[in-house]
């Protein structure tokens, strides 16, 4: 590996870290207004940097969150960004190095989880993040009356420009974490929302759904350029939370029904029944079903005690962890709750699988059938199953 120090950047580098980031992607450096969007997006002390001969080579960040787990406990969690390494020093165990700082950093800072987005897939199983939830791109073609009449929906009403912010931030407070996967949306988060809002979703239009107990629910889109303009505009949905079915079938309905749009795109979760919404399911057209949000349990034991179980009798699961050797043992995992144990192990897994099962995105056997999973006592496995069930995660806060 070549020789190099990691250390937490001072506010003075964080501007050369996120054009790292940016070059790293393929964007252009960061012109001074965007920088100065872009600075409490920053959390200080959580920045990290790695140095070749001095030089600033590399870099990754987070700020802190809460995600909403099954049972509905909301756990701290390091939500991970602007992750890269500079492209004369790839593949020489920097981003490694990176990853190893920031989780023990996570660790002592008391975070149970950590998350992130992931460019590519390959990435960061090897540091034990897991896909923990998944969303589907999906393409509505809009006409009035594409929403089925009976379906429950509430008044939509639109929201002025000048209060679209403050107006989407009450409503995701209102409504909480209603399922798990979701995340709470620090300060910094909604900056990145009016940064973009103002640089670069310019004409983004905003709208809330009222239920009978108040607001619960809003849409924020925008038009984005398609080759059938003749046919009416194309409405990318940049973020949409809807606590109820009525706030589901209010704002697809709203959405569908404007005029002059040929289509509305969306990433949604893969459990909303949107084709079921519809009074013509083919409509919609799902163009891809995703990995969403990557999710590493930093402290398992603390993670494994504070999700709640299904029925069934219960399991020993021997994790292993590399990156933090401490998680590594056995686990008996009942309806009851967790404890460490020195019982034989029923299942043996990796703390990336045991992401993946976590949130209850994906049942233990599935990852078994495929070899993801060790089964030592094949009775076990569809116990394992009904002890990590629960309700499809989605997160719907990218970051
Ligand atoms: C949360 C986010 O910010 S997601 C954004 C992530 N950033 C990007 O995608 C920007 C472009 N890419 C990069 O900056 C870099 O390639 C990084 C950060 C992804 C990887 O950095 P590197 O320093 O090359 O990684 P490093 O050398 O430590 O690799 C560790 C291991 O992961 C593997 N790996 C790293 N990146 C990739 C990848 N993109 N695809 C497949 N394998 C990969 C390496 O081969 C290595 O495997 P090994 O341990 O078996 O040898």
């Amino acid at each position: 590996m070549t020789d190099h120090a990691v250390r937490v950047l001072d506010t003075s580098e964080h501007r050369a870290a996120i054009d790292i980031m940016r070059e790293a992607l393929h964007f252009p450096p960061q012109s001074d207004d965007e920088w100065t969007h872009a600075i409490p997006t920053y959390t200080d002390g959580r920045v990290f940097g790695v140095h070749v001969a001095d030089e600033l080579v590399g870099t990754a960040a987070s700020w802190p969150t809460r995600l909403a787990v099954p049972g509905g406990a909301e756990l701290p969690t390091a939500a991970v960004i602007r992750v890269a390494v500079r492209a004369d020093h790839t593949r020489r165990g920097l981003l490694g190095a990176l990853m190893r700082r920031q989780l023990a950093d996570v660790r002592e800072r008391g975070e149970v989880l950590a998350a992130l987005n992931a460019s590519e897939p390959l990435i960061y199983g090897r540091f034990g993040y897991g896909p923990a939830t998944t969303s589907r791109v999906v393409r509505v073609r809009a006409r009035r009356g594409a929403v089925r009449a009976e379906a429950p929906a509430g008044r939509v009403s639109i929201v002025p420009a000048s209060d679209v912010e403050a107006r989407l931030r009450a409503v995701y407070e209102r409504i909480g974490l209603f399922r798990s996967g979701m995340l709470t949306r620090p300060d910094a988060w909604w900056t990145v929302v009016r940064t973009r809002r103002a640089l670069v979703w310019k004409g983004a239009r905003a709208a809330v759904h009222h239920g009978p107990d108040g607001e619960d629910g809003f849409v924020l889109w925008r038009p984005v350029p398609s080759e059938n303009l003749g046919q009416g505009a194309v409405l990318q949905i940049e973020d949409m939370q809807a606590a109820t079915p009525a706030a589901v079938a209010g704002l697809w309905s709203f959405l569908l029904g404007i005029d002059l749009v040929a289509e509305v795109r969306a990433d949604r979760p893969v459990d909303e029944p949107l084709e079921w919404l519809l009074t013509d399911p083919r409509l919609a057209t799902t163009e891809n079903v995703e990995d969403g949000l990557w999710v590493r349990l930093v402290d398992v034991p603390a993670a494994l005690a504070a999700r709640s179980w299904g029925e069934a009798e219960p399991v020993v699961v021997e994790v292993a962890d590399r990156t933090l050797p401490d998680n590594a043992g056995r686990y008996r995992i009942g309806p009851d709750g967790v404890r460490r144990t020195d019982a034989p192990a029923d299942l043996e897994l990796d703390v990336a699988e045991l992401a993946a099962t976590y949130l209850g995105e994906v049942a233990p056997s599935v990852l078994a059938g495929v070899g993801r999973i060790r089964v030592r006592d094949a009775a076990a496995l569809a116990r394992a199953d009904r002890l990590f069930a629960a309700g499809r995660p989605y997160c719907g806060t990218f970051f």
